[in-house]
C-alpha cells in the first residue's frame, strides 16, 4: 500500500484555507477534513459535544480544547487507511500537542495573506451552510446569484465575517497560531506561503505536494465532512 500522507493547513480567516483545501483534495485524492464542518455536523445531530459546542459558537468563541480533541481525534485514529489534509485543527497549541501523540504530520502549509485582502474576501464571502460550499461574488460567484450550485438553497453571510469583527479575530489567530506555527517549523515540516491570490499561490503548493505525494485522476472529491 502508497504510504499515507497526513498534512495540516493554516492560515487566518479567509486565507483561502478551504479553497485551497478542496484543490488539493480534488487535485491528490486526499480527504479534506474540516474541524467547522465537523462540529455542525455535531450540532446539527445534537450530540453532547454538539450541543457544547454550540454554546461557544453562537458567543463567536473557540471551542474548548477538550471539547475539539474529544471530538477530532478518535475520528483521527479511524482514518488509518486514509491520507488526509485537515483545514481548522489545531487550532492552539494543547490542540497541536494532542495531534502529535495520536499521528505524525507529513507536512504543514501555513498562509500568509495581507490583511487588506482578507478584509475584501471576507466582505464578500457567502456560504451554503449544510454543506460549507464557500463563494465570493468576485473570485468564484454562485451560477445564480444568493443561491448555492448544487442544492439552489440559499447563501448567507457570516456576522464575524464583517471587517468590524475582522481585527479581533486575526489577533486572536496570530496569538494563537504563533506557538504552533514554532512548534512545527522546529519539526521541519512547516512550508509557508505568500501572496493575494490564491491562483498565482497554487503552483507553489501543486508543485511542493507533487514531490510528496502521487496525483490521482480523481476529480469528483468534495469537501468532506469528518466521518
Ligand atoms: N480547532 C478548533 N478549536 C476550537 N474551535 C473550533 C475549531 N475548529 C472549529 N471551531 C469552532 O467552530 C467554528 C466554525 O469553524 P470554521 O473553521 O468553519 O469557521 P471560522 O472560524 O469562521 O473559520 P474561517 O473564517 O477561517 O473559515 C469556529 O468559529 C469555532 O468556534
Ligand atoms: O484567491 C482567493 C481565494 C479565496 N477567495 C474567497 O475568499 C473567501 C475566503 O476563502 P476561504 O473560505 O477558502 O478561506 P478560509 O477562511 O477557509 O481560510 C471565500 O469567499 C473565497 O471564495 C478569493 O476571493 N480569492
Amino acid at each position: 500500500m502508497a504510504k499515507l500522507f497526513r498534512a495540516v493547513i493554516m492560515g487566518p480567516p479567509g486565507s483561502g484555507k478551504g479553497t485551497i483545501s478542496e484543490r488539493i483534495a480534488q487535485r491528490f485524492g486526499l480527504t479534506h477534513l474540516s474541524s467547522g464542518d465537523f462540529v455542525r455536523e455535531n450540532i446539527a445531530a445534537n450530540t453532547d459535544a454538539g450541543v457544547l459546542a454550540k454554546t461557544y459558537i453562537e458567543r463567536g468563541l473557540l471551542v474548548p480544547d477538550h471539547v475539539m480533541t474529544r471530538l477530532l481525534l478518535p475520528r483521527l485514529e479511524e482514518m488509518t487507511r486514509h491520507s488526509w489534509l485537515m483545514d481548522g485543527f489545531p487550532r492552539t497549541l494543547a490542540q497541536a500537542k494532542a495531534l502529535n501523540s495520536t499521528c505524525d504530520l507529513d507536512l504543514v502549509i501555513s498562509l500568509n495573506i495581507p490583511y487588506e485582502t482578507l478584509k475584501d474576501r471576507l466582505s464578500d464571502r457567502w456560504i451554503h451552510p449544510a454543506s460549507g460550499r464557500v463563494y465570493n461574488m468576485g473570485f468564484n460567484p454562485p451560477r445564480v446569484q444568493g443561491r448555492d450550485d448544487i442544492s439552489g438553497e440559499p447563501l448567507i453571510h457570516h456576522d464575524d465575517d464583517k471587517p468590524e469583527a475582522l481585527v479581533a479575530r486575526l489577533r486572536q489567530y496570530k496569538d494563537l497560531a504563533k506557538p504552533i506555527i514554532n512548534l512545527y517549523k522546529s519539526k521541519g515540516i512547516l512550508h509557508t506561503f505568500s501572496g493575494t491570490d490564491t491562483d498565482r499561490i497554487w503552483p507553489y503548493i501543486n508543485s511542493l505536494l507533487s514531490t510528496k505525494i502521487p496525483s490521482t485522476s480523481q476529480t469528483d472529491t468534495q469537501r468532506i465532512p469528518m466521518p
